[in-house]
């Protein structure tokens, strides 16, 4: 037969194959609907009303309406192509692996889950290592459709007559598409270094490293996807938390797992960790660095124990005829005293009643003495202390702090000065000065740190204030689990089962801090690549890191070393800007060549709307997908204007630091020696804009500093 011929034959096997899967999914759907059905009369049916008040059997009509929902909800995810792996054994045997296992009514398999231990083969088998695994077969499904399939032979001495071979790789025809707006899952082409990433066991840390492209953050995905099920019982109720630098890279990446039919993770920008803020501004690198740090933490815990703005300077209360009166440097040490026992001050009003009515107590004593009379000190203090003018007062000198007012009372210089004092240069704190005096400003994502920091060092303001003033924070609630649809967990939620923290060379201490806390209880998934860092101070960062870890002591690495995202010829480009910054080794290779070479174009400034333009119209016209226009973060507004009234959804206009983990056809890089200053870390920042793009990379430069 002619390849060809050979190619449609095996297809219209693999379609009834697929056929069967859909028409049992249709019945177990049937099912399980009526198992739902079931359930809901149980609770209704008149007659049997007084039967099922039974505790136990209430119980037994919740679990089934509960399992059939749970069903019902993995049965309808958008599986892209439900079955899409075929093994045949030596044995014999034929499994298909998918994003589901299903069985018939004999219960026998029709799909294995991917993730069981029976499918691992499909990842794992090579040609050196067959595990008993004659051909492996990739199916390309378009909904119910089979359009193609694609072979792997590894026990070539084991093909009979009746087995045929077809197609040439399907991992290099994954790679080639065209690239959508959305992330797409892998689990068709995982391969094998990916596979054992993905399926290391859960417990303590796992830390996987790799340059642009390796597939890291597909890993870290999937490696969810597989833990959940493998471990549902341990990780599934306490829930899984997914960190992503920023919300545009959270929302291209939240199609991953409910491909894979897991909504039951969280997704989070860092700047969306704290409930209740929403933070997607970037400060400029030298200012980021600073918030970043941990000398942060002692600026904020000075911060917050200075005399609350508006707070009297004087307290005047009349005892017994006499006025008893504590100036602004008694009631100061007063203050002094309340912090220095600890406790966060807004757990700490009463402590700071007493020590208040101790020192009018005193000076009560003081006059007392004065005047040749004897004061007793312990009716004054409990009727003072019972009195509302006390209270009144006590409320506004001791009033409830909120984490985003005490950060903006860094914006005067005296409490800045006095807070940064030996702890910050005087430029640093010049810098922070004057982000955190702006009127009326928002929150940048390296603030929501710095919040989350506060809220634990102020401690929770009691219930009754709460809920009349919940918005101190900024109000817009934040996007939680994929399409702003997720688990519903309390407010500061921290017992995450597991952490997955996608760029992670990019956390400041800062935000180590903020992330460790919600991870008290959990094992880690830890995806980066150190020389793609915007990070100043590894250090740092390395010791804030361990901590958050805690005590774990588990801790396996694995490293990529394969780019599947870019063309050889872009990537050898982005590897020649770094040359000199990383070290031996730390460079993955690219596997796919395309032979177009990236195009470099020296503009003149004055002409860089223009050749924008232009380089963008030729990119759309030549590639399917998307196409990236990448600049520093400063100008994406100008570099958007330029192309205005291009409206495409597949065009987008990015920041640098934005465009961490994202991806495009092909890419537009303005300027790169803009990336290079704009930053602490330079070139690090270039490397990542310039592997961005799977197919063609045009880049438009003013001079030649950056090459
Ligand atoms: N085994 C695979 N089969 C098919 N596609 C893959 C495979 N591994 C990676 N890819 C694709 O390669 C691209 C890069 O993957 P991913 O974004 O996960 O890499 P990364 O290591 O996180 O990159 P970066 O560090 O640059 O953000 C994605 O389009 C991904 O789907």
């Amino acid at each position: 037969m002619s390849e060809p011929r050979v190619r449609r034959a095996e297809i219209a096997i693999e379609q009834s194959h697929v056929d069967r899967v859909y028409t049992r999914l249709a019945e177990l759907r049937a099912q399980a609907e009526a198992m739902r059905t079931k359930g809901y009369e149980l609770g209704h049916g008149a007659q049997t009303e007084a039967v099922f008040e039974q505790a136990s059997m209430l119980f037994e009509r919740d679990m089934m309406v509960f399992h059939a929902n749970q069903t019902l909800q993995t049965l309808d995810a958008e599986y892209e192509g439900l079955v899409f792996g075929r093994l045949d054994h030596t044995s014999g045997e034929t499994i298909y692996v998918g994003r589901l296992g299903i069985r018939d009514a004999e219960f026998d398999n029709l799909v294995t889950d991917w993730r069981a231990p029976a499918a691992a083969a499909f990842y794992q088998a090579t040609a050196e290592d067959p595990m008993e695994v004659i051909r492996r077969r990739v199916i390309r499904c378009s909904g119910q459709s089979v359009l193609d399939v694609d072979d792997d032979v590894l026990i070539a001495d084991a093909v009979g007559d009746d087995m045929r071979i077809v197609g040439e790789g399907a991992l290099m025809a994954a790679l080639g598409r065209s690239r959508g707006e959305k992330m797409r899952d892998i689990v068709a082409t995982i391969q094998r270094e990916q596979d054992e990433a993905i399926r290391a066991p859960w417990r303590g840390v796992t830390e996987i490293t790799g340059g642009p492209g390796t597939g890291k953050t597909a890993v870290a995905l999937h490696r969810a996807a597989y833990l959940l099920y493998r471990y549902r019982r341990q990780l599934g109720g306490a829930g899984v938390l997914v960190v992503g630098p920023s919300g545009v890279f959270t929302n291209y990446i939240s199609r991953v797992l409910p491909s894979m039919g897991e909504t039951n993770v969280e997704l989070r920008a860092l700047g969306e960790v704290l409930d209740g803020v929403v933070a997607t501004r970037q400060d400029p690198g030298p200012l980021a660095a600073v918030k970043g740090s941990l000398r942060m933490r002692r600026v904020l815990q000075r911060a917050l124990r200075e005399t609350p703005p508006g707070a009297p300077g004087e307290m005047r209360i009349v005892y017994r005829g006499e006025v008893l009166r504590l100036h602004a440097k008694e009631l100061e040490k007063v203050r002094r005293k309340v912090h220095t026992q600890g406790g966060p001050p807004n757990r700490s009003r009463v402590r700071a009643a007493e020590t208040l009515l101790e020192a009018l107590a005193d000076k009560a004593e003081e006059n007392a003495r004065a005047d040749g009379r004897s004061a007793d000190r312990e009716d004054l203090i409990t009727e003072l202390g019972e009195r509302i003018d006390f209270h009144r007062f006590l409320v506004v000198w001791w009033p409830v702090l909120y984490p985003g007012e005490v950060l903006r009372w860094l914006g005067d210089p005296g409490r800045l000065g006095r807070a940064a004092k030996g702890l910050l240069t005087a430029e640093e704190a010049g810098l922070l000065g004057a982000s955190l005096a702006e009127e009326g400003r928002e929150y940048t994502v390296a603030d929501i740190a710095l919040l989350d920091e506060l809220r634990l060092l102020l401690g929770p303001p009691p219930k009754r204030r709460r809920r009349s003033q919940p918005v101190e924070l900024d109000a817009a609630p934040p996007a939680r689990g994929h399409d702003g649809r997720g688990p519903h967990r309390p407010e500061h939620y921290d017992e995450y089962s597991h952490i997955v923290v996608d760029e992670s060379q990019d956390l400041s201490p800062m935000q180590w801090r903020m992330i460790g806390r919600r991870g008290k209880y959990a094992s880690w998934t830890v995806v980066g690549d150190p020389v793609q860092s915007s990070w100043p101070y590894p250090e740092e960062a390395t010791q804030a890191r361990d901590q958050a870890f805690g005590s774990r002591t588990q801790h396996r690495r694995y490293t990529l070393r394969t780019n599947y995202r870019n063309s050889a010829e872009i990537f050898d480009l982005a590897a020649r800007v770094v040359a000199g910054h990383a070290e031996e080794g730390e460079l993955p290779s690219a596997v796919r060549t395309t032979g177009i070479e990236p195009d470099v174009r020296m503009v003149e400034p004055s002409g860089m709307p223009d050749a924008v333009r232009t380089a963008t119209k030729e990119l759309m016209d030549s590639v399917e997908g998307t196409v990236g226009v990448i600049c520093a973060m400063d100008r994406v507004g100008e570099v958007s204007s330029w192309l205005q009234g291009r409206g495409d959804e597949r065009l987008k206009v990015v920041g640098s630091l934005d465009s961490k983990g994202l991806e495009y056809d092909a890419v537009v890089l303005v300027e790169p020696t803009e990336l290079i200053t704009e930053s602490t870390t330079g070139r690090r920042v270039l490397y990542v804009a310039l592997t961005r793009a799977t197919q063609q990379l045009t880049v438009l430069a003013s001079d030649r500093d950056w090459l």
